[in-house]
This record gives structure tokens, sequence and C-alpha cells, in this order.
């Protein structure tokens, strides 16, 4: 499989909590990728949470930070990399995450509820109905993740062993050709 890419980037994208962190890293473990989640990079590089961050420079500010970590990252080979949930919704992004092969991770509401009940780390989620928030955050990205090169449905009994299967093994039907130089 791993030959087969040619060292192609594949990038998770999805909402939040339905796995694209530990599915990433499964992948990458499987693929002999390096692995990257934006998320952290993003909190490494600015030494803030992502709830810090979300207070101090906005949903927009966040937004700018993701697309620049976005773009350093694509000019790199041989990696499976975790987006935020939100890396959709600004355009641009699309022509970085088109550089690689797109996997949306696809989970229904009641599924990721629940995942994140307890989670206070998500700051789209502090919320009066968290589970209404994720719904409409769904309704209105779902056409964006359409996009995506593989449509990976998750359900509740899947294991992230049984979705890293399932992406790998569908990964043959959607490579794209390369371009020679
Ligand atoms: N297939 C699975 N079965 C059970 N639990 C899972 C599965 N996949 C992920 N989880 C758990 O769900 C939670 C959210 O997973 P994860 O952090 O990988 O999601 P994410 O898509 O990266 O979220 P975010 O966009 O917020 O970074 C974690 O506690 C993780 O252990
Ligand atoms: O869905 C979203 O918009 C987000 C998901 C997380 O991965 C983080 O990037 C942040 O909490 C925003
Ligand atoms: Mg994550």
């Amino acid at each position: 499989m791993s030959s087969l890419l040619q060292g192609v980037n594949l990038y998770l994208i999805g909402m939040m909590g339905v796995g694209k962190t530990t599915i990433g890293r499964l992948l990458a473990k499987e693929l002999g990728y390096g692995f990257v989640d934006t998320d952290d990079v993003i909190s490494q590089a600015t030494g803030k949470s992502i709830n810090q961050l979300f207070a101090e420079v906005g949903e927009a500010g966040f937004r700018k930070l993701e697309s620049d970590v976005l773009s350093q990252v694509c000019a790199f080979t041989k990696l499976t990399i975790a987006t935020g949930g939100g890396i959709v919704l600004r355009r641009e992004n699309w022509g970085y995450l088109h550089h690689g092969l797109i996997v949306w991770l696809d989970a229904p509401v009641e599924l990721i509820y629940n995942r994140l009940a307890e989670d206070t780390t998500r700051p789209l989620l502090q919320d009066v109905d968290p589970k209404g928030k994720l719904r409409s955050l769904l309704e209105q990205r779902t056409p964006l993740y359409s996009q995506a090169d593989l449509h990976i449905t998750v359900q509740e009994a899947d294991t992230p062993e049984d979705i890293a299967k399932r992406i790998l093994e569908a990964i043959p039907n959607v490579l794209k050709p390369q371009v020679s130089h």
C-alpha cells in the first residue's frame, strides 16, 4: 500500500470527535508515514490551547493560523494529517488539501455527541445546546466534507482499527494519477 501511495499525504477531515487524530495515528503507523495533527501544531507553535486561542484571537484568528500550518505541512510527503474539524471552511485550504488524498470520516451527531459530552477542549461546543450546535455545524459543513476523495461512514461499533483497515482497502480505488516531472 505504501508503495502504491508513492508518498502522497493522507488528509483526514470531518467533524470534531469523529476520530481523525486516533485513526490518523494508526494509518501513519501502518503506512510507515509521519503523523501530524494541525490542532497540535497550532498549540505547540503558539504555546496556547485551542480554547485559549479562540478566546484571544477569535475563530477568524484561529482559522488564519490553521491555514498557515496547512500550507507548510503540505510541502512535505509521507504524512498522515489529522486536520481540525473546520479546516474545510476556508476556500484556500482546499488548494492545499488537494495536494494529497482527502478522507472524510463521517459519523452521526449522536455518536459524536456521546464521545465529546465530557470533553471541554472544543470551544465551539461550549454552547447551551451542544447537540444542536453539532447538528447545525454538520449540516453547514456536509457539502464541504463531501468534496473529499473518500467518504468513510463511522458507526458506534467500529473500532479505530476497523476504520483504518477500511480506509486502506479503499485507497487503491481513489488514487489520483501522479504528475511526473
Ligand atoms: N472508533 C472509535 N471508537 C471509540 N472511541 C473512539 C473512536 N475513535 C475515536 N475515539 C475516541 O473519541 C474521542 C475523539 O477522538 P479524536 O480526538 O481522534 O477525534 P478528532 O476527530 O481528532 O477530533 P477533533 O477534530 O476535535 O480534533 C477520543 O476520546 C478517542 O479516543
Ligand atoms: O470543528 C471545528 O471547527 C473545530 C475542531 C477542532 O479540531 C479544533 O480545530 C477547533 O476546536 C475547531
Ligand atoms: Mg483531532
